[in-house]
């Protein structure tokens, strides 16, 4: 492709970890971040518009200018000065991989305006260098539910069937946690017996969302390497998770680093888990946005 003068990149959200796959597994969602990079001989200028937009820098600290840097770092060019339009749809610092959106939207816009001298391969590996783990980035990269493994070279990466039958339901509050904050709870080891605990829900994680099987889903929704340190940060996490249950969800995992909760159900249930969520967090005095989401499938688009 030849160099061009300006691109627009959508990224979808992401949810990370689901429970038992921490740091490993992450699926891309309908809720999407829209980055517009122009050439412009002025200088770096950046708009941002639509939800939290007054939260977003729009100096060279900003995070999807960081990205659009680093790429032209790696290919040891000078960066163009840009025009960057940001429509922001994914809140900031929720559990919903906003950060992955930033990372990824420069890396993709920068390779675009540059006729894509690098493979998408390269740019998923620069993203994740960047943002230190995969399961925001890859999903938000490639769309779909992504399974990532490394044995410290090059990353391996699958998909992950998704059964047309269950249902994410995401519950946002009005309240953030980012993601670094969230790491800093968690201990530096763990036990030989949580170690196994997660290996085997993880394993019971993928076939459940292949099959739609609700029994090993209701099994598989558990984790002991990060949950149950961050519950603490989230106020109403178990009597959401109860709520969800109760309505007919198969169980309530933190989105990312949360603080939103993600619920998977069926489609038969995702309203009344929806309505259960919302309430539960409603008692608390705590204001959220709840929904059901369908997967993305297409990953970052550029245009
Ligand atoms: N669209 C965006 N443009 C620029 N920077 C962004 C954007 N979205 C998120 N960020 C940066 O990422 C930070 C949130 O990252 P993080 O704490 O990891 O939360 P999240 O769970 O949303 O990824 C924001 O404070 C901001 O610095
Ligand atoms: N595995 C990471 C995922 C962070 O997701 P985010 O959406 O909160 O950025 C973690 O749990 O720290």
């Amino acid at each position: 492709m030849s160099v061009v003068s300006a691109i627009t990149v959508t990224v979808p959200a992401t949810t990370a970890n689901l429970g038992p796959g921490f740091d490993c597994i992450g699926a891309a969602l309908k809720l999407y971040n829209e980055f517009k990079f122009t050439r412009q001989e002025s200088g770096l200028s950046i708009h941002v518009t639509g939800t939290e937009a007054e939260r977003v820098q729009t100096d060279e600290s900003n995070l999807l200018y960081q990205a659009f840097v680093k790429f032209y770092q790696y290919i040891k060019q000078t960066p163009p000065t840009v025009k960057i339009e940001i429509k922001l749809g994914v809140p900031l610092a929720r559990g919903l991989g906003s950060s992955a959106t930033a990372i990824v939207g420069g890396l993709v816009a920068a390779n675009q305006l540059e006729g894509t001298p690098i493979s998408q391969s390269h740019v998923m590996e620069l993203a994740i260098a960047m943002e230190g783990h995969p399961d925001n980035v890859v999903p938000a990269l490639l769309g779909g539910c992504r399974l990532a493994a490394t044995s410290g070279a090059a990353w391996e990466i699958c998909d992950v069937p998704w059964h047309q039958d269950v249902v994410p339901v995401i519950a946002i509050p009005n309240f953030e946690l980012s993601t670094s904050e969230a790491r800093r709870v968690l201990p530096t080891e763990v036990s030989r017996a949580d170690a196994i605990f997660n290996t085997a829900h993880l394993g019971l994680l993928l076939r459940g969302l292949e099959t739609g099987n609700g029994q090993w889903l209701k099994t598989a929704l558990q984790d002991r390497l990060h949950q149950p340190y961050r519950k603490a940060l989230i106020p109403g996490y178990d009597a959401l998770n109860i709520a969800a249950v109760s309505a007919g969800a198969y169980g309530m995992v933190i989105s990312g680093a949360g603080p939103t909760l993600l619920a998977l159900t069926d489609k038969l249930h995702s309203e009344a888990v929806e309505a259960a969520m919302l309430a539960a967090w409603q008692e608390k005095g705590i204001t959220a946005e709840v929904r059901s989401l369908s997967l993305d499938t297409q990953g970052a688009k550029s245009f």
